[in-house]
């Protein structure tokens, strides 16, 4: 079975190195620096939790043709560097190729095989112009949620911080052959890889924290322990998640959680620094689209007011702006 990770940063570095410890056939597109010292150095793998520190040697290109078609393509890529690349992933691209969407946020593929009046409608905060939509083909895409921490700390090197679980789920819910074949690749290099018959219910989870912690960091540089405790901020972060959470159910979702606990969650992380604040001060550009406009987008699609989250993307989008991120 081969396996390319495209987008190999800090979570496609993660899955890439347990793979290629594993002895999976696994190839790496990755660019710049880290790219460099993968392929002089190989990929060195810190897990923290465990203590261990390896390198493995690891098959890297920044040109998909040197790796040609194969059996799955994850793309880890964050939301807004995916459909620009559409094009370059096309040598990985065979009849049986199947695409995992590792990327956080709505999924451009979401209104594929859900049934009802919606099927098939675009988002177009995740997917302009439809590229993804019309370059892979919804019927190519597994989905996934994405659960571990991890960071480039320096070229060539990824820093695992917590969690191994990468869910996996089908449009349909069906628990296919592609589905559980991947699942079984991604146990035997120690990762828990579930298929899950309804992974959107676990998407808006997710979701609601990234939707409404991520831009309020943003804004406010305060970490999850202090923005999920103080009063202010956790009525922002609340009203933006209960809007979301009635667009969700409105699509059929189920929360087996509620707010108050999904916050609690968040504050019990610790003094972590979100994504978005992290992109932010290193100037590098924030999945504003993917995280917070395409809830706006799937409001509107309902019907469903969102008062709270199109204060708060107004704010982020120009914040955003000012740095010179948007
Ligand atoms: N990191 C984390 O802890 C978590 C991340 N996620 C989600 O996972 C996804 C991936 O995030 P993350 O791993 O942090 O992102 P990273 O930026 O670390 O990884 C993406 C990698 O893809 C590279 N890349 C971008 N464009 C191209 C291209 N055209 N060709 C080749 N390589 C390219 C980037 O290079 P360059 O640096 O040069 O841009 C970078 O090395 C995001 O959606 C994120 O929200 C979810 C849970 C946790
Ligand atoms: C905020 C957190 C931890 C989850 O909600 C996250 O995923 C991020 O930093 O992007």
């Amino acid at each position: 079975m081969k396996i390319c990770v495209f987008g190999a940063g800090a979570i496609g570095g993660y899955m890439g190195a347990k793979l290629a410890q594993a002895g999976a056939k696994v190839s790496l597109v990755a660019r710049g620096p880290h790219l460099a010292a993968m392929q002089e150095k190989g990929l060195r793998l810190i897990e923290e939790e465990s203590g261990t520190d390896v390198t493995v040697p690891v098959t890297a290109s920044d040109n998909a043709a040197d790796l040609g078609p194969q059996d799955y393509v994850i793309v880890t890529l964050k939301a807004h560097s995916v459909p620009p690349v559409v094009d370059k992933m096309k040598p990985l691209i065979g009849e049986g190729t199947t695409i995992v969407s590792g990327v956080n946020g709505v999924p451009w593929w979401y209104f594929h095989k859900i049934g009802g009046p919606l099927e098939g409608t675009r988002l177009a905060s995740v997917d302009p112009g439809d590229a993804q939509w019309n370059g892979f083909g919804p019927d190519r895409v597994l989905g996934c949620v994405v659960y571990p921490a991890a960071e480039v700390i320096e070229p060539g090197v990824v820093k695992h911080i917590e969690g191994n679980r990468f869910s996996l789920g089908e449009p349909d819910g069906s628990k296919s052959e592609r589905a559980v074949r991947l699942s079984e690749a991604l146990a035997a290099a120690g990762l828990k890889a579930p298929v899950r018959p309804k992974l959107r219910d676990e998407i808006w989870v997710k979701l609601w924290g990234n939707l409404s912690f991520n831009p309020i960091s943003a804004l406010t540089h305060a970490t999850l322990d202090v923005l999920c405790t103080d009063p202010g901020t956790r009525g922002v972060a609340r009203a933006m998640m209960l809007e979301a959470q009635q667009i969700a159910e409105a699509l059929g979702v189920k929360f087996p959680i509620d707010v108050d606990r999904r916050i609690d969650g968040g504050a019990a992380v610790g003094a972590h620094r979100t994504s978005m604040l992290q992109d932010l001060d290193m100037g590098r550009p924030m999945e504003i689209d993917a995280l917070v406009r395409s809830v706006q987008e799937l409001g509107r699609v309902t019907g469903t007011p969102t008062p709270t989250i199109d204060t708060v993307l107004a704010l982020v989008t120009l914040r955003a702006r000012v740095a010179g991120l948007y």
